[in-house]
């Protein structure tokens, strides 16, 4: 039997309603993993500053976005723990249980069918698909895999609000289709690809890649700050002093172009340092910036 949709993912919560920037909806997640964590030590309530540490932002960032919940705080006592719990969940509409399927259950559709993470946070994992014949009928987190043509009557069945790709990238568009056509309004992609949707439906896409790039970005920054000021203040002949092997950013720079050759000798060819470094970290990049485009 097909039970009744529950209400739609996107732009029908609070959120979109009333305007609360898109940068305060994406840290309200941090700041109900702190107080949640807090209320599991029994702690009632909780300064803007002891929060904003807690959920790694500063406290007038916190304070702006808790007002977009019309949440101001006590003076002199802060937010009480349990009530901003409530608000925030129920601005991120987990006062709800959303559905999940996780589509392609190998090594990283495993993983995820067997976090016990998301049921605590609101979200069940309904099904588990699969295109391959060996993988259906296997039982994952207490549930049996299905196979790719039952995805629709799936989501249909059982209310799925939400679609977690898993699979391959060239397979991940036309599992998104299909998700989409069977009524999911919500998409969390995990492949290494951009996915298409209608209006109405919202795609977020996790790429642990590309974190680690950010963390590297500000990693090599850090670095070079560090070597600027370690350097001494005397003026002096600083040529060189961040150049070469003493600048993190020298990794980083294109090889020089090497002169037109005339055929070399292989043995000569062979002993040259490899020409290897820019092409992957441009590719990522250019994805990565054609996300944030889309
Ligand atoms: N975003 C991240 O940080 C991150 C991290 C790890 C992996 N990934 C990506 O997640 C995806 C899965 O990685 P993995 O290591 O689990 O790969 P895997 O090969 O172990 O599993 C892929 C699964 O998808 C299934 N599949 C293939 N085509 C399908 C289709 N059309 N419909 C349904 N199922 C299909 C396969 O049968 C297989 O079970 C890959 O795209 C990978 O690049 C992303």
């Amino acid at each position: 039997m097909t039970r009744p949709r529950p209400a739609r993912l996107v732009r029908s919560g609070r959120a979109a309603r009333d305007g609360i920037p898109e940068a305060t909806v994406s840290r309200l997640p941090f700041y109900l993993q702190a107080l949640t964590a807090l209320a599991e030590r029994g702690v009632a309530t909780v300064s803007s500053e002891e929060l904003a540490s807690a959920a790694g932002v500063g406290s007038a960032k916190l304070r702006k976005d808790l007002s977009h919940l019309g949440s101001y705080g006590t003076r002199g006592v802060g937010y009480e723990v349990q009530y901003l719990i409530y608000q925030i969940s129920r601005e991120l509409g987990l006062t709800q249980d959303w559905k999940v399927v996780i589509v392609g259950i190998g090594n990283l559709g495993h993983a995820l069918a067997n976090y016990g993470g998301f049921t605590s946070r609101g979200f069940t994992v309904a099904a588990l698909v699969d295109a391959d014949p060996r993988v259906v009928g296997e039982t994952v987190a207490g549930l049996t895999v299905s196979p790719l043509e039952s995805l629709g009557e799936i989501v249909r069945t059982h209310g799925i609000q939400i679609g977690v790709v898993a699979t391959p990238g060239p397979a991940a568009q036309e599992i998104c289709d299909q998700l989409v056509q069977a009524g999911v309004t919500g998409v969390l992609n995990f492949a290494p690809c951009v996915l298409t949707v209608p209006d109405g439906v919202m795609v977020r896409r996790v790429d642990l890649a590309t974190e680690l790039q950010i963390l590297a970005f500000h990693e090599q920054r850090r670095a070079v700050g560090r070597l600027t000021s370690e350097m001494p203040t005397e003026p002096q002949d600083l040529s060189g002093a961040l150049t070469g092997l003493t600048d993190p950013r020298a990794e980083l720079r294109p090889p020089p172009r090497e002169e037109p050759r005339t055929k070399a000798p292989r043995a000569a060819a062979l002993s040259e340092p490899r020409n290897t470094p820019r092409t992957k970290p441009a590719t990522a990049l250019t994805e990565s910036r054609a996300e944030a485009a889309g």
